[in-house]
């Protein structure tokens, strides 16, 4: 689903990414760990397509990035979670999922039943419809963002520390989520800090460090692995 071949980026003359390469496969889950600045969402952002590369590719779906564009990852099944969440704190939670269900230009589906489909998974967010989305908590706000990356039915979903600033509880009931999506057999990118969280549900996963990739493996490798032990578990 997703395969980023030696990527390399940089801010003006400052090197970021060097020679990054992972991937993730059909229905498969993998992490992407590393302390503040290693450059997680440096590369999140390469694979949305809104950074230039220096060098190397990033396929998605098969498809080259450059020649797609990053309007069109909605429609190549992509589902996006920034870091942040980046709702329209403006618009209504209904017209915020409206917008990414648009974007998926998916022909095979409605949106009334990809709505009920979200208020299953999100009881909260039925009642919530109506709401500005930039009136809501940290923790219904992270829901939104999730299922507004859901909404077109992805087949790959990417997030970016999407349990930054969630009080431990939220932190795994919204984990809980992330594994239902990955036993619904979507493949899924989590970027995060948590390395004990992302490892006890991914089945593979990659450490940066200073914008390399240090370290990579199953996560019972990882969780193995010495450095990882001391510096991040
Ligand atoms: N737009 C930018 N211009 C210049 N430097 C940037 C820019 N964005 C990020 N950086 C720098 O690039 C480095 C990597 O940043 P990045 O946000 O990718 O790290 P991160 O691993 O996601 O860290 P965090 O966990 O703190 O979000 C940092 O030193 C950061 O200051």
């Amino acid at each position: 689903m997703l395969k980023m071949n030696a990527v390399s980026t940089s801010y003006g003359p400052v090197p970021m990414l060097r020679q990054v390469s992972l991937h993730v496969g059909e229905g498969e889950m993998v992490c992407l760990l590393g302390p503040n600045g290693a450059g997680k969402s440096t590369t999140f952002n390469a694979l949305c397509g809104l950074l230039p590369l220096d060098g190397g590719t990033v396929e998605i779906a098969g498809r080259n990035l450059q020649e797609v564009g990053p309007e069109r990852l909605a429609s190549l099944g992509v589902g996006f979670v920034p870091e942040g969440r980046r709702l329209f704190p403006t618009l209504t939670v209904r017209d915020n999922l409206r917008l990414a269900f648009d974007a998926a230009r998916n022909p095979d589906l409605s949106f009334s039943d990809q709505l009920q489909k979200m208020a299953k998974l999100f009881p909260r967010i039925e009642e919530r419809l109506g709401q500005g989305a930039g009136t809501m908590s940290g923790g219904e706000q992270a829901m939104v963002a999730l299922a507004r990356a859901l909404i077109g039915n992805p087949r790959l979903v990417v997030m970016d520390e999407p349990s930054l600033g969630l009080s431990p509880k939220l932190i795994s009931e919204y984990f809980e989520i992330v594994a239902r999506i990955r036993d619904e057999g979507k493949a899924v990118l989590l970027i995060e800090q948590n390395a004990e969280t992302a490892l006890s549900i991914a089945e593979r996963g990659y450490l940066l460090v200073r914008g390399q990739v240090a370290i990579s493996g199953t996560s019972a490798e990882m969780v193995k692995n010495d450095t990882i032990r001391h510096l991040y578990l």
